[in-house]
């Protein structure tokens, strides 16, 4: 049994949000005067960008700018005056009559200079979504087009294959969603006689989407209810499997990598089918892949004969998927009411596509206070400098979007968190995206963004429709509970920009398929085209490569120290090694913290690893196996 003395076992992650320090209030100077430009303290200057060089655009040389201004600067320009502020929202508001959705963006104090001087860049930046639309090389990094347009508008895809490779996937899910929802497709040994649970297994793009559109969508009490397995944490798959009970035998597992090599998705999959094996049961006839062709887990669903494979298209990302097979078969398996199985449908997949579709549609304008994508972009842009010099916070007053700002963390930093951007200079570019959900989060840290450090600007999420109708009432005389919602909506608001604090609005009437697709889109497009303002490439991930390559070797480490370590415990009498020993013997030194790290957590775990000494004190410890393995390889 391993031991160790001392507090071995408390470590705990670092945290999760990367802060950059905020830029020095510098002033930053108008064209007028260009000649003092600052040097920033990467040696970037954040106004003077390229254009978006995705595909091929032409290039202009870079010119002075006074696109955004420092700080205090900005504040003596935010609009007081209620009527002048009125005239400003009536002015810009933006309107999307068929989808319901509105845009505000009057409490973003964006000059007309700032407008003109930008016009020019989103100009370019349409244009170069024009030519991604069209099936350019717009991730120049990977060689590959960027097609999760495509998905809500077959016709674009730039050959007849590809629409056809859309069209055929998306009647696959609607059919296969059918026959599970309507037990013509059973699992072999359940009770039940039908599938009851769903388990998604994936991580990052191939779970944050799905888990977004579930939360936000799926009924009350749907007879296929959805969970998710998205970490290597075995006490979090345990809790998923054990809640699971029996009815692991009715649960449909739904596998999600579009790599097929990812390596928690892999050990999600290697547990669940454990439990599978200690349940009696066969996983391969519950078990469903969407992956791209031939990857790890396609092979392996195909020879093992799992129930259904779908396909992952290489000019998707996984952050843009949700409107792929990743995001459509779970969303179309979440049924209504079970006593109505046989005619019940899932969350309808084809309002959401509608909905993308039509939003995609409005953001195809180049008249800029026209397009909602381009709005959010220059709000994004002024508000952050261009250099994410501020936090986007992100506030649904709807329970049903909790997961909203936690889906676009993803889709905006991992897109816009850059190093480089297109021509190689080192930018270090992205923007903090956070939030929850009001007004429940006032109650948490809206105090530090009222009157604490100024480095963030708030989009509001807006629903307009507060409960299915019908079903209201009011606590209070002329007032319900949803009233009380938005009213704690609009003060946040005001009292945050009472304090210089700016805002942008999104309104949507409902909470539906429809509208849930059109905001998918919006942020997707707006990301897009902030990519090309910021003249980055955002649809890669290289600083993803970077930790998982590290996680490698440090367990490539850990085998080398277990078999150093059993090699030592086989000797008689059996030999305890300091960490200097051990690191030694690994031909490591330099290692030497990340094998107390790695010792300390085998122990933690009842490894047959013994560790004598104090573990407040690394270089007291001595350790050995309790167990001699002759024929045991590590490597
Ligand atoms: O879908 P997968 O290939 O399993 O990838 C899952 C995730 O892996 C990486 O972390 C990438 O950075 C994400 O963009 C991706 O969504």
């Amino acid at each position: 049994m391993a031991s160790i003395s001392g507090v071995c076992s408390s470590y705990s992650s670092s945290a999760l949000r990367h802060r950059r320090p905020l830029l020095p209030p510098k002033p930053i100077p108008s064209s007028r005067h260009a000649a003092a430009i600052p040097i920033f303290p990467s040696g970037r200057l954040p106004h003077l960008r390229p254009p978006c060089s995705i595909a091929d655009l032409p290039r202009s040389p870079s010119t002075t700018s006074s696109a955004s201004l420092p700080p205090e600067k900005k504040t003596l320009g935010i609009e007081k005056d209620p009527i002048k502020l009125w005239r400003r929202y009536v002015d810009w508001l933006y309107q999307h009559k068929e989808l319901g959705l509105f845009l505000d963006v009057s409490r973003i104090a964006f000059t007309d200079e700032f407008l003109a001087e930008m016009e020019p860049r989103l100009q370019k930046a349409f244009h170069a979504m024009q030519e991604l639309e069209k099936g350019a090389i717009a991730n120049p990094d990977e060689g590959r087009m960027v097609g999760h347009y495509w998905l809500r508008d077959p016709k674009l895809a730039p050959n007849s294959f590809l629409r056809l490779q859309i069209e055929n996937t998306l009647d696959a899910i609607c059919k296969f969603a059918d026959d599970i929802i309507s037990a013509k497709i059973k699992p072999p040994s359940s009770p039940a006689g039908r599938f009851t649970q769903i388990l998604s297994v994936g991580i990052g793009g191939s779970s944050l989407g799905p888990q977004f559109v579930a939360e936000a969508l799926a009924p009350d009490n749907p007879p296929l209810k959805i969970r998710f397995i998205d970490n290597t944490d075995p006490a979090g798959i345990d809790h998923q499997i054990a809640q699971l009970g029996p009815e692991l035998a009715s649960t449909l597992v739904i596998v999600i990598s579009k790599s097929g090599g990812t390596p928690e998705t892999r050990n999600g999959l290697l547990e669940v089918q454990k439990a599978f094996r200690e349940a009696g049961l066969d996983f391969s006839k519950q078990g469903v892949a969407i992956t791209q062709q031939n990857s790890l887990l396609d092979n392996a669903a195909r020879i093992e004969g799992w129930l259904a494979r779908f396909p992952m298209f290489d000019w998707v990302g996984g952050r843009t998927s949700e409107m792929s097979a990743v995001g459509l078969l779970p969303a179309s398996l979440q049924a209504c009411s079970s006593l109505i199985i046989l005619r019940c449908q899932g969350i309808d997949i084809k309002e959401m596509l509608v909905g993308a579709s039509l939003m995609d549609e409005a953001n195809r304008t180049t008249v800029v206070r026209n397009n909602p994508a381009a709005l959010l972009a220059l709000c994004w842009y002024w508000a952050s400098d261009g250099v994410g010099s501020k936090d986007m916070v992100v506030l649904p007053y709807k329970d049903s979007l909790l997961l909203f700002s936690r889906y676009l963390q993803q889709l905006v930093m991992e897109s816009l968190g850059k190093e480089f951007d297109l021509d190689g200079n080192r930018v270090n570019q992205g923007i903090t995206v956070y939030g929850n959900k009001g007004s429940t989060d006032q109650h948490a840290y809206i105090q530090q963004l009222r009157e604490g450090v100024h480095n963030f600007f708030v989009t509001f999420i807006e629903v307009l429709r507060d409960r299915p109708p019908g079903h209201d009432w009011e606590l209070e005389p002329g007032v319900t509970c949803g009233d009380y919602l938005f009213g704690m909506l609009q003060g946040t608001r005001s009292a945050l920009y009472a304090n210089d604090r700016e805002s942008i609005t999104v309104t949507v009437q409902e909470v539906t398929p429809r509208s849930v697709g059109a905001l998918v889109a919006l942020y997707e497009r707006a990301v897009g085209i902030y990519a090309c303002l910021i003249n980055i490439n955002a649809y890669h991930q290289p600083g993803v490569e970077a930790g998982k390559k590290a996680a490698g070797d440090v367990l490539a480490l850990q085998k080398r120290v277990l078999s150093i370590l059993n090699e030592a415990s086989c000797k008689e009498p059996v030999e305890p090694l300091t960490l200097d020993e051990i690191a030694e013997r690994c031909h490591a030194p330099e290692q030497i913290e990340m094998i107390y790290k790695i010792i300390a957590h085998v122990a933690a775990n009842d490894r047959a690893l013994i560790a004598e000494g104090n573990c407040g004190s690394p270089r007291s410890i001595k350790v050995f196996l309790g167990e001699c393995n002759v024929d045991e390889l590590y490597d």
